[in-house]
Order: C-alpha cells, then sequence, then structure tokens
C-alpha cells in the first residue's frame, strides 16, 4: 500500500475493553499507549482511562508518537433522542477536533443488543421505515456540524445493531447524503455473514464513501460455538470471537489491494477485543504490525 496515504493505529480495546471493563483491568493508560508505540503504531483511538482534557492527553501522546484518531459515539435517532444525541455529539466532537481527529466514528445504538446478554445472532433489531427515516435524518445533521469544524462523521456497521448486514449497510448509504461516510470494520462483516466474500463486497461496493477502516480478524471456531450456543456478542468477545490480523480466518490482502487502489487516504485501525489475560495485549499488537508490514508492505 501507498505509506503516504495510510497511517497505523490500533485501538486500546486490546488492553481495556471498555464495554466488559473487567477485562484489562489492570493495564494503564501509560502501559497501553507506550506499548502501541513500541509495537509501531503511530495512532491510536480514546479509550476510557484516557484523560479527557487534550491539555494533559496531547503531550503524554505525543512524547510516544501517537495521534488520536477517532473514538467511538453512540447515536440514539432511531429512538427519537435528536436533540440529546446532538448536544452530546458536539462535546465529544470538539474533544476530537481539540486532538486533531478528523473523522469522528458513530454507531446507531438504538435497540441495540450488543451489550446484553441476548443471543447475537437471532435478537439484532430491525429497523422500521420510520426509524430508518430518523436515523438518516440525524446523520444527514451530524455531517453538516462537523463540516464546520473540517471533520467527517462515518457510520460503524456493528453487529448486534439495526445496521448490521450488507443490505442495511446499503439502505443508510442510501438514504443518507454523500457526506456521511462509512467505517469499514471487516471483523464486523465477516461475523455477520460468515463470508469474505460479502465482507469484500461490501468494500468494493462503498469504496468512495469509507474514510474510516477497522482491522478486525476472527476466529471462525468462536462464531460457530456463538452460533450453536446461542451467546451473546459479549460472551462470545470473551471466548476468543476476535483477534488480531494474520491470527484468524480472514485474508487482508484483498482488503489493502481494494483500499490501495482505491486511493484510499486515512487510518487503518488495528481492533481486536480479546481477554488480555489470554491474548497479552503487546505480543498481539506485534503480531498484527509484523502482518501489516509483511502483507500491505508498509
Ligand atoms: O469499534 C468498535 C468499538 C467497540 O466498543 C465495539 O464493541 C467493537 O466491537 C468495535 O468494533
Ligand atoms: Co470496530
Amino acid at each position: 500500500m501507498n505509506k503516504d496515504n495510510v497511517k497505523l493505529a490500533i485501538a486500546p480495546i486490546g488492553w481495556t475493553n471498555d464495554d466488559m471493563p473487567e477485562l484489562g483491568k489492570e493495564n494503564t493508560f501509560q502501559q497501553t499507549v507506550s506499548e502501541m508505540a513500541l509495537a509501531g503504531f503511530s495512532g491510536s483511538e480514546v479509550g476510557s482511562k484516557y484523560p479527557r482534557d487534550p491539555a494533559v492527553l496531547k503531550p503524554m501522546l505525543e512524547i510516544r508518537g501517537i495521534e488520536i484518531c477517532n473514538a467511538w459515539f453512540s447515536t440514539f435517532f432511531a429512538n427519537g433522542e435528536k436533540a440529546k444525541t446532538i448536544d452530546e455529539f458536539i462535546n465529544h466532537m470538539n474533544f476530537l477536533h481539540a486532538m486533531g481527529a478528523k473523522v469522528i466514528g458513530c454507531s446507531e445504538q438504538s435497540k441495540s443488543i450488543q451489550g446484553t446478554s441476548l443471543a447475537v445472532f437471532g435478537h439484532k433489531p430491525v429497523f422500521t421505515d420510520e426509524e430508518w427515516r430518523l436515523t438518516a435524518e440525524g446523520y444527514n445533521e451530524l455531517a453538516k456540524i462537523a463540516a464546520e469544524k473540517g471533520m467527517q462523521v462515518c457510520l460503524h456497521h456493528h453487529m448486534g445493531t439495526g445496521i448490521q448486514t450488507p443490505a442495511e449497510i446499503d439502505r443508510f448509504l442510501a438514504l443518507t447524503n454523500d457526506d456521511v461516510c462509512l467505517l469499514y470494520d471487516t471483523g464486523h462483516l465477516y461475523y455477520s455473514e460468515n463470508s469474505e466474500q460479502a465482507m469484500l463486497a461490501v468494500l468494493e461496493k462503498h469504496l468512495s464513501r469509507i474514510n474510516h477502516v477497522h482491522l478486525k480478524d476472527v476466529r471462525d471456531e468462536v462464531v460457530a460455538e456463538v452460533r450453536k450456543q446461542q451467546l451473546s456478542f459479549l460472551d462470545g468477545v470473551k471466548r476468543g470471537t476476535f483477534t488480531v490480523p494474520g491470527d484468524g480466518v480472514i485474508d487482508f490482502k484483498p482488503v489493502f489491494k481494494l483500499l490501495d487502489d482505491a486511493g484510499y487516504r486515512g487510518w487503518m485501525v488495528v481492533e481486536a477485543e480479546q481477554d488480555p489475560a489470554l491474548a497479552n495485549p503487546f505480543e498481539y499488537a506485534v503480531k498484527a504490525r509484523k502482518y501489516i508490514r509483511e502483507t500491505a508492505g508498509i
């Protein structure tokens, strides 16, 4: 890949999982960002242990050569919580802007089951026409607000949410304006469809709208257990659904090639939440960095 176009980050979720903070509670913020830098990454997303004051956070990252590229934001437009979502979004955006990030990765969490004990296969929400309308209207507004700061909004399709499948991603992108982008997460698409072909088809189809990428690999045998035993998303994570690129079932070569051929400019973020007691985060960060160097040439 063209290393002038693409920067590599890693998410702190491998060190401490904000969806289940007991996973990795012993790992400090300083250890997390130091190990990211030592493994060869130049960017990070934001975790709950990161100081929220840019004046404090910036120097602690700069000294390690780490930039903030994005931070998760939950939206609740389909639930009708537009005013509250927009208020909170503005605070979040201002923090990211002060940190120098250009992208705001959002997930529509109305009726989401990702944090519940419900089986992830079989209970995801399916939005009504009105819920789709509210979601699209909300995201069109977020994109306008972000543009005033020179920033872009992207939607993180996610297991257990109303925007999970290729058809739902198509619908979301058809209903929203072109300045609403997509955060492409390899792991969530592979998991949802059990197919690398389907995962690649979404990438190929929506390349022009993709402005942020999460590189997540999947362990097929754990997904099979999740299906068979009707496990929740979080129980699957604890058992090891996800891992770093190069350690699971996904071949990332075509992902890198499609992005490179399209002249993708932006961040690729290794994001592999698993139990740090079973998968040492530094070891796995080094493993991911090596795989990307060998496979993407960057
Ligand atoms: O981007 C993400 C953020 C996490 O909180 C989430 O659950 C994970 O699966 C993900 O892809
Ligand atoms: Co992700």
